[in-house]
């Protein structure tokens, strides 16, 4: 990997401000999915490294909280300017081991950097308030403490901005963290944790620790010194982990599955559709969980919409993300790929017409075609699992009565998308569809000034915006009696 800072590829854990390898000397491969190569070893780390990382952080967040918020802010803000400083070798880094295109790797490091940016000016907001007491002699105050010990287990999906939108409210508020990173996306993350040492956080503020998912969780779920868990991933894994947590009665974050619903109504604007479809269906080769999973498309507009995804789909490149101009890299891993075939082949044989794409695509094999489907049901697989991959399922329906129905039809309620320029439909269907987030006449709702976060099994809490401090703060009640003596 040509970086013009190759001290960023860092192939040892960082806990205690140390740079350290596994106890046992055991590594874990980092794999390029684009074309199969070993870009690096990083520690295979278990139990007793993650003991360590637990009780660093513990032992850095008194001096933590003690300095001031100004302090803390003018760190973030460093840390901020070294990611913007590095976001070509970072996003070299990224695209190497997760495979999504250079240009939006880069875009999703100027992302990541922009939760450290935004909470460093957070950290000098967090407000307490006074009540007017129900007695005379009595004043309220209500004080906003750091939770304490914050930890997170994050996805290959968004290798930096999931570390960054977790890391950043925690570090504003005053908490410290313990990080275990994707086995498939480490790089990403010790290289922020890198830049989080130049920017010269504390030793201990920051740890980052690779290796076995399951030990490693058991730790950051299970110790109590660890006062908040937070969690980007799937639902299944997800439910384990609050069950996990609930021993220690930990505060936790989720951030699960969804199941997008993507609405074009008869009124709608088709070709600004068509493009935020595009934005929304194949960034990271469907690989987000705010990929439109579902496109419903009213009867009127049914034939130009399918015609005219089908040309804009013809326009993708697909390749290695590193060559110029490619739009599609290829998928995380086998079961990945396997995953988009079985939502195809389920829904042809259920009567689903394949208009473009359906196959795997020559660059290797981790690669697949952009695939459009269109007479798709809500009989079919897609109609109820999230594909995670580069496959829209286009549904037809008739009313706006059904199509909410249909959408609303699933446990996820992560984020949701229509299309319409009738004022009054755009406040009924936003009022009605059971999600998170609603984006209208847009594809694309993620930005660090908004609260990212599920309803149902999609999630608990919210991640960015003036919200997402909130949850590494704890309300402190102070009552104050005896004013008149
Ligand atoms: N909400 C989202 O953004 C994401 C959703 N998904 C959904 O999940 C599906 C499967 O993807 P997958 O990567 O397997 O997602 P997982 O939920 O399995 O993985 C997410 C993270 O959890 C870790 N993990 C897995 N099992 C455990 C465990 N028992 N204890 C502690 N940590 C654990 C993983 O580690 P390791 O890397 O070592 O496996 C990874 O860091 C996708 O197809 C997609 O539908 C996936 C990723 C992100
Ligand atoms: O897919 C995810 O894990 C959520 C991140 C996507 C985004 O922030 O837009």
């Amino acid at each position: 990997m040509q970086l013009h800072d190759p001290a960023l590829l860092k192939t040892q854990c960082y806990i205690n401000g140390q740079w350290v390898n596994a106890d046992n000397g055991a590594v874990l491969s980092v794999i390029n999915p684009a074309n199969g190569d070993n870009l690096a070893d990083v520690p295979r780390m278990g139990k007793a490294e993650a003991e360590r990382a637990v009780a660093a952080a513990h032992a850095a967040l008194k001096p933590w909280q003690s300095k001031s918020a100004k302090e803390r802010s003018n760190l973030l803000r460093r840390w901020f300017e070294l990611m913007m400083q590095h976001q070509e070798d970072l996003g070299m880094i990224l695209t190497s081991e997760q495979g999504k295109p250079l240009a939006e790797a880069k875009g999703e490091i100027a992302y990541g950097a922009s939760y450290l940016e935004w909470y460093a000016e957070e950290a000098k907001r967090i407000y307490g308030d006074t009540i007017p007491a129900p007695a005379y002699d009595k004043r309220i105050m209500v004080l906003k403490q750091p939770i304490g010990v914050c930890a997170a287990i994050t996805p290959w999906n968004f290798p930096n901005a999931m570390i960054t939108r977790k890391i950043a409210p925690a570090l504003a508020a005053g908490c410290t963290f313990v990080i275990r990173p994707a086995s498939q996306t480490p790089l990403s993350a010790l290289a922020i944790a890198e830049l989080a040492q130049r920017a010269g956080i504390p030793a201990g503020v920051v740890n980052v620790v690779t290796g076995s998912s399951s030990e490693i969780g058991k730790v950051l779920t299970e110790d109590d010194r660890v006062k908040k868990f937070s969690f980007t991933g799937s639902t299944e894994v997800g439910r384990k982990l609050i069950a996990q947590c609930a021993g220690t009665v930990k505060k936790v974050s989720m951030e699960l599955g969804g199941n997008a619903p993507f609405i074009v109504f008869n009124d709608a604007d088709i070709d600004a559709a068509v493009e935020g479809a595009m934005i929304s269906k194949f960034r990271n080769a469907g690989q987000t969980c705010v990929c439109a999973n579902r496109l419903y498309v009213q009867s009127a507009v049914y034939d130009q919409f399918v015609t005219k995804l089908a040309q804009a789909i013809a326009k993708l490149k697909i390749g290695n993300g590193l060559e110029q101009g490619v739009t599609v890299g290829p998928l995380i891993d086998t079961s990945a790929v396997n995953k988009v075939k079985e939502h195809i082949t389920d829904a042809v044989g259920k009567g689903a017409e394949i208009v473009t794409g359906g196959t795997a695509d020559h660059h290797g094999e981790l690669f697949f075609q952009p695939t459009l489907l269109k007479n798709v049901t809500q009989q079919m697989k897609v109609a109820r699992e999230e594909t995670f991959g580069p496959l829209a399922p286009v549904f037809r329906f008739e009313t706006e009565e059904e199509v909410i129905n249909w959408a609303n039809d699933t446990e996820f309620g992560l984020a949701s998308y229509f299309y319409s320029r009738d004022i009054g439909r755009i406040v009924r269907v936003s009022e009605n569809l059971d999600y998170g987030m609603v984006a209208i006449n847009t594809g694309l709702l993620s930005n660090e000034a908004a609260p990212f976060g599920g309803v149902k099994q999609s999630g608990l809490g919210r991640e960015g915006s003036k919200y997402g401090i909130e949850d590494y703060l704890e309300i402190k009640y102070v009552l104050l009696a005896g004013i008149n003596q």
